[in-house]
């Protein structure tokens, strides 16, 4: 018997994530190549002539799985009745801006967005805040909307697991999915720290520790940290807008993986609301490694952490607790 739609809220679907992100979704990247998928985007009224023209697109493309578009510059119209809620809309960061910079921008949107999440999404609804300060955006949403369950309300650190990833494969000459269990910690910012203390590789004799492979620790410790912490902006440098097919994708593996599960052995890393586990801060949104089943996600314990990590943590925890305050402050 055919699956019931699911409804997917993208919020900014006239952006360049959302044009990215919209046929993922429609073609079954994000919920599998058997579930139908009902679109609700949302976008402000400058944007209303642009979002129809995605609309007309979509129509346009076919696809199989899309059996219903919803465009709308009306905030309950978009969050009616929808099941996964990807949050993109918001003012990107541009050129020479820290993430702070966008904070009074957006943290606002995600008050005013998390009370109509609240009244009008279905039951159960799963969110991700891709929008930066995607922690902080995500933190304001879950405060806003306290009726949403506090494990329903994440933020995407997946774009910046699968650049580790992607780093490791590179520097290894190997493929990409046989490379697993990097984590990022922290803040979708240049303090998250990718760690590789416990990433393997899939080779002929069997799964090898990254750090054994790499054999330079000069590198893991230093360039490699860089290089990913510092990936969003050298994108933003060399496109001169920030980073949006591969944001797209890793917005579907969020949602994949949440909903359908993460493979066993494997971890990825998501933005979720800190429990305390590992002597992060509780009640900030911090992106821990997850393993997912029956669409809960629970942070993987147990994981050593050395002098060189701990340290790392706590300052990303550091500037999330200050990112809190910050946002706080331009609330009221
Ligand atoms: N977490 C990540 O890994 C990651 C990666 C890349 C980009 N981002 C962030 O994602 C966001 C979107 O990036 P983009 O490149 O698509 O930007 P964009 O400017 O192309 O698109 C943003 C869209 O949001 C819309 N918008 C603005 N206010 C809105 C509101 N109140 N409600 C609904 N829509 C609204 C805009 O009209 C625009 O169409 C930015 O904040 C960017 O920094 C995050
Ligand atoms: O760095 C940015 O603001 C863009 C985005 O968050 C990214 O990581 O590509």
């Amino acid at each position: 018997m055919a699956k019931e739609p699911v409804r997917v809220l993208v919020t900014g679907a006239a952006g360049q994530i959302g044009y990215a992100l919209v046929p993922m979704i429609a073609r079954g990247v994000m919920l599998g190549p058997d579930q139908p998928v009902i679109l609700h985007m949302l976008d402000i009224p400058p944007a209303a002539e642009a979002l129809n023209g995605v609309k007309m697109e979509l129509v346009d493309a076919a696809f199989p799985l899309l059996k219903g578009v919803v465009a709308t510059t009306d905030v309950v119209e978009a969050c009616t009745g929808v099941n996964i809620a990807i949050m993109v809309g918001g003012f990107p960061r541009k050129e020479g801006m820290e993430r702070k910079d966008v904070m009074s921008k957006n943290v606002s949107i995600y008050k005013s967005q998390a009370s109509a999440l609240e009244k009008h999404a279905a039951a159960n609804c799963k969110v991700v805040v891709v929008a930066n300060p995607a922690n902080t955006n995500a933190l304001i949403l879950k405060e806003f909307a306290p009726s949403i369950p506090e494990k329903n309300v994440t933020c995407l650190t997946r774009l910046d697991h699968n650049r580790a990833l992607g780093q490791i494969s590179e520097k290894l000459n190997v493929q990409v999915c046989d490379v697993k269990n990097v984590i990022i910690w922290g803040n979708h910012s240049s303090t998250q720290y990718p760690d590789v203390n416990h990433a393997t590789v899939k080779t002929p004799a069997g799964e090898k520790p990254v750090r054994e492979l790499v054999a330079d620790d000069e590198w893991l410790n230093g360039e490699f940290i860089t290089t990913v912490q510092q990936r969003g902006a050298a994108i933003i440098k060399a496109r001169k807008l920030s980073s949006a097919l591969s944001a797209a994708s890793a917005a579907c593996d969020h949602i994949h993986d949440w909903v359908l599960g993460t493979p066993e052995g494997t971890w990825v890393s998501m933005g979720v609301y800190s429990d305390g586990s590992y002597n992060v801060p509780a009640g900030l949104i911090y992106s821990f490694p997850v393993t997912c089943r029956n669409g809960e996600w629970s942070i993987v314990q147990g994981l050593h952490i050395d002098e060189f990590s701990r340290k790392k943590l706590d300052l990303t925890a550091q500037e999330l607790s200050e990112e809190k305050a910050l946002a706080y402050s331009c609330l009221t």
